[in-house]
């Protein structure tokens, strides 16, 4: 990494997208496409705004139910992308933050489609270093991994606290960083944790993630584990993060 870059105001603010009837302080941003698609589909997520980027239009969706308003996003892949659009739906008014994803298992006793609540990332990738000074780890906010553990608890669900490591180079999980991760106490491998964690911190939101493991990353080779095609356990993974995120006091 280069030198830290910690001046809090910088050249370019984000600005807020337009939200029908404004924004609002809580968000489940949501890694699975496929899940979206079909709930907006059954007409429970109302596209009401959007962000963008060069790839496209992430559409900003109102959940359809009774109670406090949420707002849902796919907050695009990699830590640059996410962190953009977090700083964007921040700009906007939002405050409290469930992310739920997949991801890589580098411990072999996850199963896939087992819950992990992450506790924190080990930051090997760029952004987080605009957001926090230079240290192995990122946190997420205590009062969103409390919702998430209350409401898996709740359900009486199998899960796990755990520490994830967090890449940019989804094509460079070599047998030895593998080891050294597993050292450093991470049991999955992602690509955006640290650096939403560390952009919650410096923006003082609350943000929490849960992932659900998908494809095993071992030295006898990597294992799909059809991870991507697991419907009800990302669908799960969406309801979890929408009741967490009501439950964020
Ligand atoms: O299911 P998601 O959360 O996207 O998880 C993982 O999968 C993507 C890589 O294919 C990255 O976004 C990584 O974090
Ligand atoms: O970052 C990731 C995500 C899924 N699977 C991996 O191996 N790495």
């Amino acid at each position: 990494m280069f030198e830290p870059n910690l001046q809090p105001e910088a050249i370019l603010s984000p600005q807020a997208p337009t939200i029908e009837n404004g924004g609002s302080p809580r968000y489940v941003l949501c890694f699975f496409h496929d899940v979206l698609s079909r709930l907006h589909q059954n007409g429970l997520l109302r596209p009401v705004g959007y962000v963008a980027s060069e790839i496209g239009r992430n559409p900003i969706y109102e959940l359809q139910q009774p109670g406090e308003r949420v707002l849902v996003v796919h907050p695009g892949v990699g830590a640059p992308l996410a962190v953009g659009f977090l700083e964007e739906l921040i700009a906007a008014g939002g405050q409290k933050f469930i992310v739920c994803g997949g991801c890589g298992v580098i411990d072999r006793d996850i199963a896939a489609g087992h819950l992990v609540i992450l506790t924190s990332a080990v930051r090997d990738e760029g952004t987080s270093y605009h957001y926090l000074p230079h240290s192995r780890e990122a946190f997420p906010a205590p009062a969103a991994v409390a919702a998430l553990q209350s409401v898996v608890e709740g359900r009486g669900l199998d899960y796990r606290l755990g520490k994830a490591w967090t890449t940019d180079a989804i094509y460079r999980e070599t047998i030895q960083r593998r080891e050294q991760r597993l050292a450093d106490g991470c049991c999955v491998v992602e690509m955006e944790a640290s650096a939403l964690f560390a952009a919650a911190a410096f923006r003082q939101v609350t943000l929490g993630q849960i992932v659900y493991g998908g494809d095993l990353v071992v030295p006898d080779g990597w294992d799909k584990r059809a991870w991507h095609e697991r419907a009800d356990d990302r669908e799960l993974l969406f309801w979890l993060a929408v009741e967490a995120v009501l439950a964020i006091p």
